[in-house]
Protein backbone atom coordinates (compact mmCIF):
# COMPACT_ATOMS: atom_id res chain seq x y z
CA UNK A 1 0.00 0.00 0.00
CA UNK A 2 2.35 2.48 -0.88
CA UNK A 3 0.71 4.41 -3.22
CA UNK A 4 -2.26 6.36 -2.87
CA UNK A 5 -3.84 5.34 -6.33
CA UNK A 6 -4.73 2.22 -5.15
CA UNK A 7 -7.19 4.02 -2.91
CA UNK A 8 -8.52 6.63 -5.49
CA UNK A 9 -9.44 3.76 -6.67
CA UNK A 10 -12.36 3.03 -4.66
CA UNK A 11 -15.58 4.60 -4.81
CA UNK A 12 -18.42 4.78 -2.39
CA UNK A 13 -21.49 2.39 -1.80
CA UNK A 14 -23.07 3.05 0.73
CA UNK A 15 -23.11 3.25 4.65
CA UNK A 16 -25.30 2.65 8.15
CA UNK A 17 -24.30 3.24 11.85
CA UNK A 18 -22.18 0.56 11.56
CA UNK A 19 -20.00 -0.18 8.45
CA UNK A 20 -18.96 2.09 5.39
CA UNK A 21 -18.87 0.33 2.22
CA UNK A 22 -16.03 1.18 -0.56
CA UNK A 23 -15.88 -0.61 -3.67
CA UNK A 24 -13.32 -1.49 -5.87
CA UNK A 25 -14.01 -0.58 -9.56
CA UNK A 26 -11.47 -3.25 -10.69
CA UNK A 27 -12.38 -6.14 -9.09
CA UNK A 28 -16.20 -5.47 -8.40
CA UNK A 29 -15.46 -6.07 -4.81
CA UNK A 30 -16.36 -4.29 -1.76
CA UNK A 31 -14.80 -3.68 1.77
CA UNK A 32 -17.30 -3.00 4.75
CA UNK A 33 -14.97 -0.89 6.86
CA UNK A 34 -16.08 -1.31 10.28
CA UNK A 35 -17.13 2.32 12.05
CA UNK A 36 -16.54 3.69 15.64
CA UNK A 37 -20.23 3.51 16.33
CA UNK A 38 -20.27 -0.60 16.22
CA UNK A 39 -16.62 -0.52 18.00
CA UNK A 40 -18.46 1.53 21.10
CA UNK A 41 -21.27 -0.99 21.09
CA UNK A 42 -18.81 -4.26 21.37
CA UNK A 43 -16.64 -1.85 23.71
CA UNK A 44 -19.95 -1.68 25.90
CA UNK A 45 -20.83 -5.24 25.96
CA UNK A 46 -17.25 -6.27 27.11
CA UNK A 47 -17.58 -3.85 29.73
CA UNK A 48 -20.59 -5.10 31.27
CA UNK A 49 -19.06 -8.22 30.83
CA UNK A 50 -15.85 -7.52 32.55
CA UNK A 51 -17.70 -5.93 35.41
CA UNK A 52 -19.56 -9.49 35.90
CA UNK A 53 -16.08 -10.86 35.89
CA UNK A 54 -16.83 -12.87 32.61
CA UNK A 55 -14.54 -10.77 30.23
CA UNK A 56 -11.79 -8.20 29.18
CA UNK A 57 -12.34 -4.88 27.80
CA UNK A 58 -8.69 -4.19 27.39
CA UNK A 59 -7.38 -3.01 23.27
CA UNK A 60 -6.77 -6.68 22.42
CA UNK A 61 -10.06 -7.92 23.54
CA UNK A 62 -11.80 -5.70 21.77
CA UNK A 63 -9.82 -5.99 18.45
CA UNK A 64 -10.73 -9.43 18.99
CA UNK A 65 -14.29 -8.96 19.96
CA UNK A 66 -14.63 -7.14 16.46
CA UNK A 67 -13.14 -9.89 14.32
CA UNK A 68 -15.78 -12.52 16.39
CA UNK A 69 -18.41 -10.11 15.57
CA UNK A 70 -17.29 -10.09 12.10
CA UNK A 71 -16.82 -14.07 11.82
CA UNK A 72 -20.31 -13.94 13.02
CA UNK A 73 -21.66 -12.30 10.04
CA UNK A 74 -20.19 -15.15 7.62
CA UNK A 75 -22.20 -17.55 10.56
CA UNK A 76 -25.29 -15.86 10.30
CA UNK A 77 -24.80 -15.75 6.10
CA UNK A 78 -24.14 -19.67 5.59
CA UNK A 79 -26.34 -21.23 8.82
CA UNK A 80 -29.54 -18.75 8.91
CA UNK A 81 -29.93 -16.68 5.45
CA UNK A 82 -28.74 -19.57 3.02
CA UNK A 83 -30.62 -22.39 4.37
CA UNK A 84 -33.72 -19.79 4.04
CA UNK A 85 -32.55 -18.61 0.50
CA UNK A 86 -30.64 -20.80 -1.03
CA UNK A 87 -27.08 -21.03 -1.57
CA UNK A 88 -27.62 -20.04 -4.72
CA UNK A 89 -28.94 -16.49 -4.15
CA UNK A 90 -25.74 -15.66 -1.22
CA UNK A 91 -22.82 -14.89 -1.13
CA UNK A 92 -20.46 -15.82 1.95
CA UNK A 93 -18.48 -12.58 2.66
CA UNK A 94 -15.00 -13.58 3.77
CA UNK A 95 -13.05 -11.46 6.76
CA UNK A 96 -9.56 -10.06 5.46
CA UNK A 97 -7.28 -7.70 7.45
CA UNK A 98 -6.06 -4.10 5.87
CA UNK A 99 -3.36 -2.10 6.07
CA UNK A 100 -2.98 0.52 8.55
CA UNK A 101 -5.20 3.56 8.17
CA UNK A 102 -6.84 2.07 5.23
CA UNK A 103 -9.60 2.85 6.19
CA UNK A 104 -9.34 6.21 6.95
CA UNK A 105 -7.47 7.36 3.59
CA UNK A 106 -9.95 5.45 1.86
CA UNK A 107 -12.80 7.33 3.21
CA UNK A 108 -11.38 10.30 3.19
CA UNK A 109 -10.70 10.49 -0.81
CA UNK A 110 -14.69 9.72 -0.95
CA UNK A 111 -16.08 12.07 1.31
CA UNK A 112 -18.19 13.88 -1.00
CA UNK A 113 -20.17 11.39 -1.70
CA UNK A 114 -21.30 11.09 1.84
CA UNK A 115 -24.27 12.29 3.27
CA UNK A 116 -23.98 15.33 4.75
CA UNK A 117 -24.74 14.07 8.50
CA UNK A 118 -22.43 11.10 8.43
CA UNK A 119 -19.70 13.22 7.56
CA UNK A 120 -19.68 15.02 10.24
CA UNK A 121 -20.38 12.64 13.59
CA UNK A 122 -18.12 11.36 15.14
CA UNK A 123 -19.73 8.12 15.62
CA UNK A 124 -19.47 7.72 11.76
CA UNK A 125 -15.51 7.70 11.65
CA UNK A 126 -14.15 4.65 10.72
CA UNK A 127 -12.13 3.15 13.38
CA UNK A 128 -8.60 3.08 12.91
CA UNK A 129 -7.62 0.87 15.09
CA UNK A 130 -9.64 -2.03 13.40
CA UNK A 131 -7.89 -4.15 10.82
CA UNK A 132 -10.13 -6.35 9.76
CA UNK A 133 -13.16 -5.82 7.24
CA UNK A 134 -15.67 -8.05 5.07
CA UNK A 135 -14.93 -8.36 1.86
CA UNK A 136 -18.20 -8.76 -0.39
CA UNK A 137 -18.66 -8.87 -4.43
CA UNK A 138 -20.14 -5.48 -6.01
CA UNK A 139 -23.62 -6.00 -5.97
CA UNK A 140 -23.88 -3.16 -7.95
CA UNK A 141 -22.39 -5.31 -10.56
CA UNK A 142 -24.09 -8.42 -12.61
CA UNK A 143 -21.67 -10.81 -10.39
CA UNK A 144 -19.08 -12.65 -13.48
CA UNK A 145 -17.10 -15.32 -11.11
CA UNK A 146 -14.66 -15.50 -13.82
CA UNK A 147 -14.02 -12.00 -14.51
CA UNK A 148 -13.83 -11.21 -10.64
CA UNK A 149 -11.11 -13.61 -9.10
CA UNK A 150 -9.27 -13.36 -11.81
CA UNK A 151 -8.29 -9.51 -11.96
CA UNK A 152 -7.23 -8.72 -8.54
CA UNK A 153 -5.41 -5.62 -8.11
CA UNK A 154 -2.35 -5.58 -6.21
CA UNK A 155 -4.09 -4.10 -3.30
CA UNK A 156 -6.50 -6.92 -2.94
CA UNK A 157 -4.34 -9.87 -3.73
CA UNK A 158 -4.72 -10.98 -0.29
CA UNK A 159 -8.69 -11.31 -1.21
CA UNK A 160 -8.66 -13.14 -4.39
CA UNK A 161 -10.01 -16.52 -2.25
CA UNK A 162 -13.10 -15.21 -1.90
CA UNK A 163 -15.58 -18.27 -2.37
CA UNK A 164 -18.00 -16.26 -4.41
CA UNK A 165 -21.96 -17.00 -5.20
CA UNK A 166 -22.85 -14.63 -7.10
CA UNK A 167 -26.42 -12.86 -7.51
CA UNK A 168 -27.37 -12.93 -11.09
CA UNK A 169 -30.15 -11.42 -12.73
CA UNK A 170 -29.82 -10.45 -16.50
CA UNK A 171 -29.36 -6.65 -16.08
CA UNK A 172 -30.63 -5.45 -12.85
CA UNK A 173 -28.96 -6.44 -9.99
CA UNK A 174 -31.44 -6.67 -6.68
CA UNK A 175 -30.05 -6.47 -3.29
CA UNK A 176 -32.19 -6.78 -0.07
CA UNK A 177 -30.44 -5.32 2.80
CA UNK A 178 -32.08 -5.76 6.40
CA UNK A 179 -30.92 -9.07 8.36
CA UNK A 180 -34.33 -8.78 10.06
CA UNK A 181 -36.37 -8.54 6.62
CA UNK A 182 -38.98 -10.83 6.88
CA UNK A 183 -39.20 -13.12 9.79
CA UNK A 184 -42.14 -14.20 10.41
CA UNK A 185 -44.46 -13.32 6.83
CA UNK A 186 -47.43 -10.69 7.13
CA UNK A 187 -49.66 -9.87 9.41
CA UNK A 188 -49.81 -6.08 9.81
CA UNK A 189 -53.30 -6.34 8.14
CA UNK A 190 -56.06 -8.58 8.00
CA UNK A 191 -55.78 -11.57 5.59
CA UNK A 192 -58.36 -10.31 2.71
CA UNK A 193 -57.94 -7.55 0.26
CA UNK A 194 -59.70 -5.02 2.52
CA UNK A 195 -57.56 -2.70 4.41
CA UNK A 196 -59.96 -0.63 5.95
CA UNK A 197 -61.12 -2.63 8.57
CA UNK A 198 -57.84 -3.90 9.59
CA UNK A 199 -55.41 -0.57 9.54
CA UNK A 200 -55.45 2.06 12.03
CA UNK A 201 -54.56 5.58 10.35
CA UNK A 202 -51.03 5.04 12.09
CA UNK A 203 -50.12 1.94 10.26
CA UNK A 204 -50.59 3.71 6.93
CA UNK A 205 -51.93 6.99 5.11
CA UNK A 206 -56.02 7.64 5.16
CA UNK A 207 -55.77 7.15 1.41
CA UNK A 208 -54.09 3.83 1.60
CA UNK A 209 -57.40 2.10 0.54
CA UNK A 210 -57.68 4.53 -2.16
CA UNK A 211 -54.38 4.85 -3.56
CA UNK A 212 -53.89 0.65 -3.95
CA UNK A 213 -57.20 1.54 -6.32
CA UNK A 214 -55.80 3.24 -8.15
CA UNK A 215 -52.32 1.51 -8.48
CA UNK A 216 -54.33 -1.66 -9.67
CA UNK A 217 -56.99 0.38 -12.05
CA UNK A 218 -53.68 1.81 -13.65
CA UNK A 219 -51.40 -0.37 -13.09
CA UNK A 220 -52.00 -3.72 -14.51
CA UNK A 221 -48.49 -5.61 -15.11
CA UNK A 222 -46.67 -2.59 -16.55
CA UNK A 223 -44.07 -1.59 -13.29
CA UNK A 224 -42.92 -5.26 -14.02
CA UNK A 225 -41.64 -3.50 -17.31
CA UNK A 226 -40.42 -0.53 -15.60
CA UNK A 227 -38.42 -2.34 -13.29
CA UNK A 228 -36.69 -4.31 -15.93
CA UNK A 229 -34.19 -2.27 -17.38
CA UNK A 230 -32.98 -3.69 -20.97
CA UNK A 231 -29.24 -1.79 -21.32
CA UNK A 232 -29.44 -2.72 -25.05
CA UNK A 233 -32.97 -1.27 -25.37
CA UNK A 234 -32.86 1.32 -23.03
CA UNK A 235 -30.90 4.96 -22.12
CA UNK A 236 -30.82 6.88 -18.94
CA UNK A 237 -30.78 10.32 -19.62
CA UNK A 238 -27.89 11.93 -17.98
CA UNK A 239 -28.04 13.44 -14.02
CA UNK A 240 -29.24 16.89 -15.39
CA UNK A 241 -32.16 15.61 -17.15
CA UNK A 242 -32.90 13.53 -14.69
CA UNK A 243 -33.21 16.06 -12.23
CA UNK A 244 -35.19 18.45 -14.35
CA UNK A 245 -37.43 15.78 -15.02
CA UNK A 246 -38.49 14.74 -11.81
CA UNK A 247 -38.52 18.68 -10.41
CA UNK A 248 -41.47 18.75 -13.46
CA UNK A 249 -42.68 15.76 -11.39
CA UNK A 250 -42.92 17.33 -8.12
CA UNK A 251 -44.26 20.39 -9.45
CA UNK A 252 -46.88 18.74 -11.40
CA UNK A 253 -48.51 17.71 -7.59
CA UNK A 254 -46.78 14.07 -7.27
CA UNK A 255 -45.43 13.21 -3.84
CA UNK A 256 -42.05 13.96 -2.12
CA UNK A 257 -39.38 13.01 -3.88
CA UNK A 258 -35.69 14.10 -4.85
CA UNK A 259 -33.77 12.03 -7.35
CA UNK A 260 -30.01 11.50 -7.26
CA UNK A 261 -28.02 9.40 -9.73
CA UNK A 262 -25.56 7.43 -7.71
CA UNK A 263 -22.44 7.83 -9.56
CA UNK A 264 -19.52 9.88 -9.68
CA UNK A 265 -21.02 13.17 -11.48
CA UNK A 266 -23.51 13.31 -9.37
CA UNK A 267 -22.52 12.21 -5.59
CA UNK A 268 -25.46 11.83 -3.06
CA UNK A 269 -27.35 15.07 -1.99
CA UNK A 270 -24.95 17.27 -0.55
CA UNK A 271 -27.14 18.20 2.13
CA UNK A 272 -27.46 14.81 3.44
CA UNK A 273 -31.04 12.94 3.53
CA UNK A 274 -31.52 13.23 7.18
CA UNK A 275 -32.64 16.62 6.90
CA UNK A 276 -35.13 16.07 4.73
CA UNK A 277 -33.64 18.04 1.54
CA UNK A 278 -32.69 14.97 -0.56
CA UNK A 279 -32.53 11.37 -0.39
CA UNK A 280 -29.69 8.95 -1.34
CA UNK A 281 -31.52 7.05 -3.66
CA UNK A 282 -31.55 7.34 -7.07
CA UNK A 283 -35.52 7.64 -7.93
CA UNK A 284 -37.32 8.61 -10.82
CA UNK A 285 -40.83 8.93 -10.30
CA UNK A 286 -43.12 7.06 -11.74
CA UNK A 287 -46.55 8.53 -13.09
CA UNK A 288 -48.85 5.99 -11.79
CA UNK A 289 -47.66 7.69 -8.15
CA UNK A 290 -49.22 11.11 -8.76
CA UNK A 291 -46.45 12.73 -10.93
CA UNK A 292 -46.13 13.24 -14.10
CA UNK A 293 -44.02 9.98 -14.44
CA UNK A 294 -40.26 9.18 -15.64
CA UNK A 295 -39.45 5.54 -15.30
CA UNK A 296 -40.15 4.31 -18.37
CA UNK A 297 -39.54 7.48 -19.92
CA UNK A 298 -36.12 7.41 -18.87
CA UNK A 299 -35.82 4.19 -20.36
CA UNK A 300 -37.06 4.31 -23.86
CA UNK A 301 -36.21 8.38 -24.55
CA UNK A 302 -33.01 8.17 -26.98
CA UNK A 303 -30.60 10.20 -23.99
CA UNK A 304 -27.53 11.95 -23.81
CA UNK A 305 -25.09 8.57 -23.94
CA UNK A 306 -22.87 8.60 -20.26
CA UNK A 307 -19.22 8.37 -20.48
CA UNK A 308 -17.12 5.28 -18.56
CA UNK A 309 -14.10 6.30 -16.54
CA UNK A 310 -11.68 6.36 -19.70
CA UNK A 311 -14.43 8.71 -21.14
CA UNK A 312 -15.55 6.58 -23.30
CA UNK A 313 -19.22 6.19 -24.27
CA UNK A 314 -20.79 3.94 -22.01
CA UNK A 315 -23.85 2.95 -23.44
CA UNK A 316 -23.97 -0.46 -21.67
CA UNK A 317 -24.54 -0.43 -17.98
CA UNK A 318 -25.97 -1.55 -15.18
CA UNK A 319 -28.80 -0.64 -12.90
CA UNK A 320 -28.50 -2.15 -9.32
CA UNK A 321 -31.52 -1.75 -7.12
CA UNK A 322 -31.49 -2.18 -3.44
CA UNK A 323 -34.33 -2.58 -0.76
CA UNK A 324 -34.15 -2.20 2.79
CA UNK A 325 -37.51 -4.26 3.87
CA UNK A 326 -37.40 -3.46 7.51
CA UNK A 327 -39.10 -5.94 9.50
CA UNK A 328 -41.83 -7.94 8.22
CA UNK A 329 -43.87 -8.79 11.26
CA UNK A 330 -45.43 -7.16 13.68
CA UNK A 331 -44.23 -7.80 17.74
CA UNK A 332 -46.78 -8.90 19.63
CA UNK A 333 -46.99 -8.53 23.48
CA UNK A 334 -45.74 -11.52 25.49
CA UNK A 335 -48.53 -12.46 27.52
CA UNK A 336 -51.13 -11.41 24.85
CA UNK A 337 -51.81 -8.10 26.50
CA UNK A 338 -53.32 -5.25 25.19
CA UNK A 339 -51.08 -2.43 23.92
CA UNK A 340 -53.55 0.39 23.08
CA UNK A 341 -54.84 -0.28 19.73
CA UNK A 342 -51.02 -1.40 18.27
CA UNK A 343 -51.47 -4.51 17.41
CA UNK A 344 -51.90 -4.03 14.11
CA UNK A 345 -49.11 -1.49 13.58
CA UNK A 346 -45.87 -2.71 12.64
CA UNK A 347 -42.27 -1.09 14.08
CA UNK A 348 -41.72 0.85 10.50
CA UNK A 349 -44.98 2.38 10.72
CA UNK A 350 -44.39 3.91 14.36
CA UNK A 351 -41.27 4.29 13.74
CA UNK A 352 -42.23 6.75 10.67
CA UNK A 353 -44.28 8.99 13.17
CA UNK A 354 -41.44 9.55 15.39
CA UNK A 355 -39.12 10.40 12.60
CA UNK A 356 -41.02 12.36 11.19
CA UNK A 357 -41.90 14.62 14.00
CA UNK A 358 -38.22 14.20 14.92
CA UNK A 359 -36.99 16.15 11.37
CA UNK A 360 -35.80 12.73 10.21
CA UNK A 361 -37.46 12.87 7.17
CA UNK A 362 -39.73 15.42 5.59
CA UNK A 363 -42.83 12.99 5.42
CA UNK A 364 -44.23 9.86 6.48
CA UNK A 365 -44.04 7.15 3.69
CA UNK A 366 -46.97 5.21 2.88
CA UNK A 367 -44.52 1.80 2.58
CA UNK A 368 -45.35 -0.62 4.60
CA UNK A 369 -42.95 -3.87 5.04
CA UNK A 370 -46.34 -6.23 5.58
CA UNK A 371 -47.93 -5.43 2.16
CA UNK A 372 -44.22 -6.33 0.72
CA UNK A 373 -44.28 -9.28 2.15
CA UNK A 374 -47.81 -10.24 2.48
CA UNK A 375 -48.07 -12.65 -1.09
CA UNK A 376 -50.75 -10.46 -1.99
CA UNK A 377 -49.98 -8.52 -5.76
CA UNK A 378 -52.27 -5.80 -4.92
CA UNK A 379 -50.93 -5.34 -1.67
CA UNK A 380 -46.98 -5.93 -2.96
CA UNK A 381 -47.29 -3.60 -5.63
CA UNK A 382 -48.48 -0.62 -3.28
CA UNK A 383 -45.20 -1.29 -1.15
CA UNK A 384 -43.30 -1.01 -4.26
CA UNK A 385 -45.48 2.27 -5.47
CA UNK A 386 -44.73 3.53 -1.75
CA UNK A 387 -40.95 3.11 -2.16
CA UNK A 388 -40.64 4.71 -5.50
CA UNK A 389 -43.20 7.82 -4.20
CA UNK A 390 -41.39 7.76 -0.58
CA UNK A 391 -37.81 5.99 -1.01
CA UNK A 392 -36.19 7.50 2.10
CA UNK A 393 -33.40 5.21 3.01
CA UNK A 394 -35.05 1.84 1.77
CA UNK A 395 -34.83 1.86 -1.97
CA UNK A 396 -32.13 3.13 -4.13
CA UNK A 397 -31.36 2.84 -7.24
CA UNK A 398 -27.79 3.15 -9.04
CA UNK A 399 -26.48 3.03 -12.27
CA UNK A 400 -22.92 1.25 -12.34
CA UNK A 401 -22.29 1.85 -8.71
O1 LIG B 1 -34.72 1.18 14.64
P1 LIG B 1 -34.81 1.54 13.19
O2 LIG B 1 -35.97 0.91 12.50
O3 LIG B 1 -34.70 3.01 12.95
O4 LIG B 1 -33.56 0.84 12.51
C1 LIG B 1 -32.23 1.32 12.67
C2 LIG B 1 -31.76 1.64 11.28
O5 LIG B 1 -32.46 2.80 10.87
P2 LIG B 1 -33.19 2.97 9.48
O6 LIG B 1 -33.31 1.64 8.84
O7 LIG B 1 -32.28 3.89 8.75
O8 LIG B 1 -34.49 3.59 9.79
C3 LIG B 1 -30.28 1.95 11.27
O9 LIG B 1 -29.93 2.05 9.90
P3 LIG B 1 -28.88 3.12 9.39
O10 LIG B 1 -27.60 2.73 10.03
O11 LIG B 1 -29.39 4.46 9.82
O12 LIG B 1 -28.89 2.93 7.90
C4 LIG B 1 -29.47 0.82 11.89
O13 LIG B 1 -29.62 -0.36 11.15
C5 LIG B 1 -29.94 0.56 13.29
O14 LIG B 1 -29.24 -0.54 13.80
P4 LIG B 1 -28.07 -0.33 14.85
O15 LIG B 1 -28.71 0.36 16.02
O16 LIG B 1 -27.05 0.51 14.16
O17 LIG B 1 -27.60 -1.71 15.12
C6 LIG B 1 -31.43 0.21 13.30
O18 LIG B 1 -31.85 0.10 14.64
P5 LIG B 1 -32.44 -1.24 15.23
O19 LIG B 1 -33.46 -1.75 14.28
O20 LIG B 1 -31.27 -2.16 15.33
O21 LIG B 1 -32.99 -0.82 16.53
N1 LIG C 1 -21.85 -5.99 -1.38
C1 LIG C 1 -22.27 -4.75 -1.60
N2 LIG C 1 -22.30 -4.24 -2.85
C2 LIG C 1 -22.71 -2.98 -3.08
N3 LIG C 1 -23.14 -2.15 -2.12
C3 LIG C 1 -23.15 -2.59 -0.85
C4 LIG C 1 -22.72 -3.91 -0.53
N4 LIG C 1 -22.84 -4.08 0.81
C5 LIG C 1 -23.32 -2.93 1.30
N5 LIG C 1 -23.51 -2.02 0.31
C6 LIG C 1 -24.03 -0.64 0.44
O1 LIG C 1 -23.60 -0.11 1.68
C7 LIG C 1 -24.73 0.22 2.51
C8 LIG C 1 -24.38 -0.01 3.97
O2 LIG C 1 -24.03 -1.36 4.17
P1 LIG C 1 -24.53 -2.16 5.45
O3 LIG C 1 -26.01 -2.25 5.43
O4 LIG C 1 -23.78 -3.43 5.50
O5 LIG C 1 -24.04 -1.19 6.62
P2 LIG C 1 -24.55 -1.16 8.14
O6 LIG C 1 -23.79 -0.12 8.83
O7 LIG C 1 -24.56 -2.54 8.68
O8 LIG C 1 -26.04 -0.68 7.93
P3 LIG C 1 -27.19 -0.68 9.04
O9 LIG C 1 -26.69 0.09 10.19
O10 LIG C 1 -28.31 -0.04 8.30
O11 LIG C 1 -27.45 -2.13 9.36
C9 LIG C 1 -25.86 -0.65 1.97
O12 LIG C 1 -27.10 -0.08 2.25
C10 LIG C 1 -25.55 -0.69 0.47
O13 LIG C 1 -26.03 0.49 -0.16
Amino acid sequence: MDSMREFANLEYRGEGNCAIVLASKKTKQVYRLVKCKATQKIKKKLERNSDCGLSNSDAKSIQSAIRAELDDVISYMNNVIKPLMSEQYVVTPSVTTIPKSFGEKSVALVSDARPAHRRKSQCDIVDPDVRSALVLPDFCFVYHPKTQTSTTEPILEQFSDLSHRGIQSGHVCLTITDRSASEHGSCCSSESDSFGSSHTDLSCSSQRKDSLEEEDDDAGDEVDGDLCVRNQDGHFNDVSDSQQCVHKAHNGGGGYVQPYICNKASPFSPNGYRKGVGTDCCVMQDRRVGGEGFISDFLRSPSMPSQNDQGVNDSQFTISIEIKPKKGFILRHPHGESSGGMEQVCRFCMHQILKRKSGQWPQTSSYCPLDLFSGNRQRMKHALFSLIKTPQNNLKICRNG
